[in-house]
């Protein structure tokens, strides 16, 4: 029996052909791993896909419904017809342009979750390989029909076709929440799902920023004492809007390591409060820089009135690594900060710094 997909409406969504075998046989052409876009399980899109779209209005329930569909049906015939391709063999497309209307028009009537989805993308500006981008880019540019879409995706720096998971929800976590000392688990960081999106220039800005990763840079940053505060990071030279700051480098560990983690420093004021918690793919991570390994992201301070920085996640090598990005321009000499992210109000009760 032939595996071929059969060039029929799956789940109510056609597809454009000649879109998607562009976009598959630029991935061939360009020896591009397929996986950069099937990466996902399909129990990981589901998990999260079920969960999420419930928290949002019907537009954006679409949204969520109609990018499970888009990335399932990637899984399935993006790699075989990767395959069918590396043999010589043509590709029969199912076809693929209605889905992605629907994402637009998706898109288009969220009113509530709207600012979620921009977020949403925003965080998955990282996530694609700069190649495969491209290739997604140029796919899309040529088709008027795709405009909205097309505006989206160049205005917020794409990211929805291997999107979901990447919601990125960081906080500190080992902020004591009462006067005993217990601590609560860390809830789901609401400010940061609504921080405003900046654009990405270009995609060369992804790559300058793997690099810095991967290179270890702390360029224009020092250390020094901040009253009231203990230690902090300041600017020696000027940030751009955008611009890569710091790595928040330290042992990446579960979430039920981190809470074990968590109750114990709690005990102990000497490990002071260094454990910062994110989700990446429906699952919650923590990254504990007790330790001092030298860097400068553990140092940076909080602050929600005047943050000048935000927390993003680049996968690289599988491995979510977490960094601070410049959220407006910062001068030479400012302070380093970002909203921690706590809104629980015991723990503010008992931490009022968190409301600076
Ligand atoms: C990740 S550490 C930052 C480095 C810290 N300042 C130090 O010297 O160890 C987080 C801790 O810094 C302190 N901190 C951060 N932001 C603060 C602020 N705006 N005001 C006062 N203390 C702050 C709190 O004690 C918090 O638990």
């Amino acid at each position: 029996m032939s595996d071929e997909p059969q060039p029929t409406t799956r789940d109510g969504l056609e597809w454009n052909d000649e879109d998607y075998e562009a976009i598959i046989r630029t991935i061939v052409d360009n020896d591009l791993d397929p996986l950069d876009i099937a990466a996902l399980s399909l129990d990981e899109i589901n998990a999260f896909s079920t969960k999420e779209y419930k928290r949002h209005d019907k537009g954006c329930r679409r949204f969520w419904e109609s990018l499970k569909h888009f990335i399932k049906i990637h899984h399935v015939e993006i790699l075989k017809d990767f395959q069918r391709l590396k043999r010589g063999e043509n590709i029969i497309a199912p076809k693929r342009r209605v889905l992605i209307d629907q994402l637009v028009q998706a898109i288009d009537s969220c009113t509530q979750g709207r600012d979620e989805i921009q977020q949403f993308i925003e965080n998955f500006e990282f996530e694609l390989s700069p190649s495969l981008q491209e290739v997604i880019y140029d796919s899309l540019k040529g088709n008027m029909k795709f405009k909205t879409m097309k505006n989206l995706l160049i205005s917020q720096r794409l990211q929805i076709i291997q999107g979901l998971g990447l919601m990125s929800e960081m906080r500190f976590a080992g902020v004591k929440t009462k006067a005993n000392d217990e601590l609560t688990p860390p809830k789901a960081n609401e400010t940061s799902m609504n921080k405003s999106s900046q654009v990405i220039s270009s995609k060369v800005d992804s790559e300058i920023i793997r690099s810095k990763i991967l290179n270890g840079s702390e360029n224009g940053l020092e250390k020094m004492p901040v009253r009231g505060k203990g230690m902090g990071i300041r600017t020696t030279k000027n940030f751009a809007i955008n611009e890569y700051i710091v790595e928040y480098t330290g042992e990446l560990i579960s979430k039920a390591v981190g809470y074990k983690r968590m109750s114990k420093y709690a005990k102990d004021e000497s490990f002071g409060n260094f454990l910062l918690s994110f989700r990446l793919m429906d699952k919650k991570w923590f990254i504990d820089a007790t330790k001092d390994d030298g860097r400068l992201g553990r140092w940076v301070n909080h602050s929600t009135k005047n943050s000048n920085a935000k927390v993003k996640v680049m996968v690289i090598d599988t491995k979510p690594r977490v960094f601070l990005m410049a959220s407006r321009e910062i001068s030479t000499g400012e302070e380093i900060l970002y909203d921690y992210g706590e809104r629980d109000p015991d723990t503010i009760k008992n931490n009022p710094w968190l409301l600076d």
